[in-house]
């Protein structure tokens, strides 16, 4: 084929590509389209020839234009002179809104002046169904696995728990998470974060009781090289390593006040500066925060900010305790039993009667937790057959009148109990004490902090 023959078949050619084709001047003006342009859009050639490409309302293409910018867009400015790429939405004639891929390259003549514009589009809107598609079908499968997303429980309680989780899911906004330790706080953020949009990004999880106040900034926020002694590089903090995806900031009610004004500040703003700079980083992060503490009641003492917490609180999750959920139980114990099951050669085939009256009887300040630690303890002490009430710890055949112990018994304060229960069990043994509760030592720690519980006073 001639050069000549190739000039004058070339419109020809343009017209059997697939992908739609558009040529646009440095005025952003359309010089030319192809025919699979046309089809994707249901614009006809007059349209859009002699129109501004501003016509398909590319969200990609608002991001991009600058008012103070000599140049139509970005893609002119001689700093981006490469092949651009990106999926984006453009709106067809009817008004409706079309998925695409799309690229873009700038034509220059032999002297570097700017001629024009050459994107091709290609269609994404079956793609993206499909992915719909996979998106419902695996949230399905997760809901038909065990409970709902994992999460096991039928009462009115927790069913309404579900139901908060899914419409939590489907927003932006922040959510918080409260109930007392073990009871599924941490299960909730996975599953709000695996239902949500931000599925495919990171879920980064940040314990704000186990940061010291020094450490807190700079690990969250990220630092630049010399803000500190040590700082020896840039450091991305972990609200940047959560973009796109989301941020769970666990014991929330431990975080220091002042870095809770500097959080406060993120979600205004949703940006982060590191420690030791004050350029404002843009982050896209979901905000799920939880804590086992009293948020209202810590504001009330002036130990949480009053403005963060109307901030955070936008979507409350409340996980009720165990013991106001028993109706759970029996569920609960089976579909961990299950998992144990797995797990061990043990042939154990269930519970005595006992013990479920004992686990219905019982008040469970370790919550979910420690139902699965009485459970684990079980299995390692039977050999097979049933579980009976030789099998338990001690803190559940802690008998009285010849019953196990009474929820009634354990009020007002059934953790604070327990936790001293625990810590005498284990002769003042914190890593014990913990096993005994089901809970982590760290936890241990904190509750003898919050509740003023000294050795001495325990074990004398
Ligand atoms: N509804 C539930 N169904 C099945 N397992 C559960 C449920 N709730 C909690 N669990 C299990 O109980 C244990 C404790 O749950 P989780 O860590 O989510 O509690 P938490 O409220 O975050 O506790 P903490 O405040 O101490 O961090 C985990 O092993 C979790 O899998």
């Amino acid at each position: 084929m001639t050069d000549d023959q190739l000039t004058k078949y070339w419109p020809l050619i343009v017209d059997t590509m697939s992908e739609g084709l558009v040529l646009i001047r440095p005025d952003g003006v359309i010089r030319m389209v192809n025919q699979a342009l046309l089809n994707m859009t249901g614009y006809e050639k007059e349209d859009l020839v002699g129109r501004s490409c501003q016509v398909f309302n590319c969200d990609a293409c608002t991001r991009v234009r600058t008012p103070a910018s000599r140049n139509w867009c970005l893609l002119f400015d001689r700093a981006h002179n490469k092949m651009e790429s990106t999926r984006c939405d453009i709106q067809c004639k009817d008004g409706s809104w079309l998925p695409i891929w799309k690229k873009a390259a700038v034509l220059r003549d032999e002297n570097g002046i700017v001629l024009g514009s050459v994107e091709t589009l290609t269609d994404l809107s079956q793609l993206t169904a499909q992915e719909r598609k996979i998106r419902e079908l695996s949230r399905q499968i997760n809901r038909n696995k065990k409970g709902f997303q994992g999460m096991v429980g039928e009462s009115a309680a927790m069913r309404r728990v579900f139901n908060l989780v899914e419409k939590a899911a489907a927003s932006s906004a922040p959510v918080l998470i409260q109930g007392e330790s073990g009871t599924g706080k941490d299960l909730v953020a996975h599953s709000i974060h695996a239902l949500s949009d931000n599925q495919k990004g990171p879920f980064v999880q940040v314990n704000c009781a186990a940061l010291s106040e020094s450490l807190f900034e700079s690990e969250i926020f990220g630092h630049v090289k010399g803000a500190f002694t040590g700082a020896y590089r840039h450091r991305p903090g972990r609200f940047e390593a959560a973009h796109g995806g989301s941020i769970f900031l666990d014991e929330l009610g431990d975080m220091p006040l002042t870095t809770q004004v500097k959080l406060l500040r993120v979600l205004e703003t949703k940006t982060v500066e590191r420690v030791g700079d004050h350029h404002g980083i843009l982050v896209d992060v979901r905000i799920i925060a939880a804590t086992n503490r009293d948020l209202a009641a810590l504001v009330a003492e002036n130990r949480f900010r009053e403005d963060l917490f109307f901030r955070i609180n936008v979507i409350p999750i409340h996980l009720p305790p165990l013991r106001d959920r028993l109706e759970d139980i029996p569920l609960l114990a089976g579909a961990i039993m299950e998992d144990l099951a797995g797990s061990t050669q043990k042939n154990i085939t269930g519970i005595s009667p006992e013990v479920l009256r004992c686990f219905m009887s019982y008040s469970w300040p370790g919550n979910v937790r420690e139902l699965k630690s009485a459970l684990e303890f079980a299995f390692v002490v039977a050999e097979s057959g049933q579980i009976t009430m030789e099998h338990l710890p001690n803190q559940l055949v802690n008998i009285k009148d010849g019953l196990p112990r009474k929820r009634a018994g354990l009020k007002p304060n059934p953790e604070k109990e327990a936790l001293i229960e625990a810590l005498r069990q284990a002769q003042g043994n914190k890593s014990q004490a913990a096993r005994i509760l089901g809970v982590s030592r760290a936890t241990v720690f904190n509750r003898m902090r919050k509740y003023d519980v000294s050795l001495e006073k325990v074990i004398n």
